[in-house]
């Protein structure tokens, strides 16, 4: 699962991803506004894996995985021309948006704009996403406008171009309207028809609010965050600092400053939860795992997500969720009280829960 960090030029991308991802990618001044991607995988923290890890005290323990795409080179007014075709692939891939917004102050770091507003910065941004998405949009339409005045289409084909056209004009009226297509509700028919624009403002978003050392907690509520997205602050230059000391030092740090848990564990948290995903869990002697599937999959596309082969020749999964067995204290004692059952092809996975795989190939 991949998530790129933008935002504005100097608005702390590449401190927040290194924050993240207790990197040391250079921060500069001003990057010039040029593409440049950062990329890095980070493992989720997770209790429950902390958790189980300490019930099995296993040879591996592995957490489900997030990669954070640092993408510099968003300024303002890119949307009025349409993102250039790079940045845009560079965004287009990934599958969730985490929109860093400049909060702290530093006369040494330039703005565009010379005074530090983060309201007015987020928004800006939001509306490059949608202006470029509307581009996309009515050059579409126009195209379709073509197609359908040609007189030899068959009925079939006018029929889906019509339909298309339809669709499209909904999302051109949301996003004139100035709202984010993410904030749109489609059909699983509808979100498969439009899923090869790879709309920019379709995905789901975090937004982190980039505050100074010792800047007070802003109020969130003057931020316009609809459907599909969140918003949190870190202190990015603070973390980013803090992500590369020793435990001790870490520690002596977090205190100085009255902060109680580091603040990237929760944004890593928050940019997983909104990716929508589930996870589960395989336990044993060799190996704690955590593993990730799409919010709907099935016992057998569990499976799938382990080995081809267990989906395959999957049979059945024996399935204990995470809570009934931490209740129950083992895995002998979680079946001792029945908690551990056996779920067929239909079963859909639920989050938390632990499973082990029969299959036969
Ligand atoms: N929370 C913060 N507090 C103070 N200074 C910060 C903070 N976050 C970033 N900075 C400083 O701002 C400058 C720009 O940061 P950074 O390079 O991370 O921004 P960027 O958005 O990646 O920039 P670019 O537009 O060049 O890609 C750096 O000097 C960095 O140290």
């Amino acid at each position: 699962m991949k998530i790129g960090i933008i935002g504005l030029p100097n608005s702390g991308k590449t401190t927040v991803f290194n924050a993240l991802t207790r990197g040391e990618a250079e921060t500069a001044a001003f990057s010039g506004g040029h593409l440049q991607i950062n990329t890095a995988v980070v493992d989720v923290p997770d209790e429950r894996v902390d958790r189980l890890s300490a019930m099995y005290n296993p040879r591996r323990t592995i957490y489900a995985q997030v990669t954070y795409n640092d993408i510099a080179g968003m300024t303002k007014g890119a949307g009025e021309r349409g993102i250039s075709g790079p940045l845009l692939n560079a965004i287009s891939a990934n599958d969730a948006l985490l929109h860093v917004v400049r909060a702290f102050e530093d006369p040494n770091v330039p703005h565009l704009d010379d005074t530090i507003d983060p309201v007015r910065d987020f928004h800006a941004l939001e509306d490059e996403l949608v202006l470029n998405d509307l581009i996309t949009v009515e050059k579409r339409l126009e195209r379709l406008a073509d197609e359908l005045r040609k007189q030899n289409l068959q009925k079939s084909a006018r029929e889906a171009l019509e339909e298309e056209k339809a669709l499209l004009e909904r999302l051109r009226d949301h996003l004139e309207a100035g709202h984010p297509l993410r904030e749109l509700d489609l059909t699983p028919e509808e979100e498969k028809r439009i899923r090869s624009f790879s709309f920019l403002s379709q995905k789901p978003m975090l937004v982190v609010i980039n505050l100074g050392d010792e800047q007070p907690e802003p109020d969130l509520s003057a931020y316009r965050i609809g459907k599909r997205a969140m918003i949190t602050t870190l202190r990015g230059r603070l973390e980013a600092e803090l992500a590369v000391m020793e435990p001790e030092e870490a520690a002596e740090f977090l205190e100085e400053f009255g902060i109680e848990e580091p603040g990237l564990k929760r944004v890593i948290r928050m940019s997983y939860d909104l990716l929508n995903l589930k996870t589960f869990f395989t336990v044993g002697e060799d190996e704690v795992r955590a593993w990730t599937v799409p919010a709907d999959a099935t016992a057998p596309e569990a499976a799938g997500a382990i080995h081809s082969d267990l989906q395959r020749g999957f049979i059945r999964a024996e399935v204990v969720h995470y809570n009934d067995l931490i209740e129950a204290g083992s895995m002998a004692e979680a079946r001792k009280r029945g908690l551990v059952r056996l779920e067929g092809k239909e079963y859909v996975v639920q989050d938390g829960d632990i499973l082990s795989i029969r299959f036969n190939v």
